[in-house]
């Protein structure tokens, strides 16, 4: 049975102005700033078989074709599109759920159900509980800069990639001895995010490693560094990828919320 999510959506919508037509109600605002009531661990689905991620060559990172189906995609697709309150970030739109992660006064917000169905599907894979994502929304040509996801979150990330296939560049991050130091700091591995995958990398991919998605409106397949899931994502070396449709991806993380 597929995820509905649009119907998940729904619900949250209907739950949120219920609430605010009750009379005692309180803000949104003041809603999300309560402390979230979070179980140990999140209720995984069982209904639907999903495809563990498969180890990558060289780096911490796994990959999984078909993660999601179609009616999986299209529904959250559709459910984010396009009336949420995206915001702009360096050339690409944002949506933030779970809270500020990493801010002084940080606490965690509750997930709203359908990204909550999103982080339980694959936090099983990832071997945490999965409680914070962002929805990056990129048009033909957008892309997000070189980085690494910081010290806010446990040193794992899954993402979940819909609408568009894109490659993902893994480049080795610095020292800071080695800054200004003529090294070669492009990439050294990338990877095929194909609709409905999910990619996970943790530990050394995640803390030495930077990750970056192009500003491009043409990706081929392991020209600037070696495509290390070829097979998984049923590629080939050269493969042209015109980028023609926006992509949604969701990051999950588990944000440190001490
Ligand atoms: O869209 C992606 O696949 C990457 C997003 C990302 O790196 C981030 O949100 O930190
Ligand atoms: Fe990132």
């Amino acid at each position: 049975m597929a995820l509905d999510f649009f119907e998940l959506r729904r619900e949250m919508l209907m739950e949120e102005r219920a609430k605010r037509s009750r009379p005692d109600s309180v803000s949104v605002s003041q809603a999300r700033a309560e402390p979230l009531q979070l179980p140990e661990t999140c209720p995984l689905r069982k209904e639907k078989a999903r495809v563990s991620p498969q180890r990558l060559d060289g780096l911490d990172v796994w990959y999984a074709p078909e993660f999601i189906d179609e009616d999986e995609e299209n529904s959250l697709l559709s459910t984010l599109d396009p009336d949420e309150s995206w915001v702009r970030v360096r050339g690409r739109s944002l949506l933030r759920f779970g809270g500020p992660a990493g801010s002084a006064d940080f606490v965690l917000e509750p997930l709203p159900l359908f990204v909550a169905s999103v982080a339980d599907a694959a936090s099983g894979f990832v071997g945490v509980c999965l409680n914070h994502c962002l929805v990056n929304s990129y048009a033909p040509g957008e892309g997000i800069m070189a980085h690494t996801d910081g010290p806010a979150y446990d040193h794992v990330t899954a993402t979940l990639s819909c609408g568009q296939d894109r490659l993902v560049y893994f480049a080795k991050r610095l020292r800071p001895a080695q800054v200004g130091t003529p090294l070669d700091t492009g990439p050294v591995a990338s990877v095929l995010l194909r609709r409905r995958s999910l990619l996970v990398f943790k530990n050394d991919a995640y803390i030495h490693h930077t990750h970056e998605i192009e500003p491009t409106k043409l990706e081929v397949v392991g020209t600037k560094a070696p495509c290390i899931n070829l097979r998984l994502a049923e590629a080939h070396e050269g493969d042209q990828i015109p980028v023609v449709a926006r992509r949604l991806s969701f990051t999950l993380r588990r944000a440190k919320a001490d």
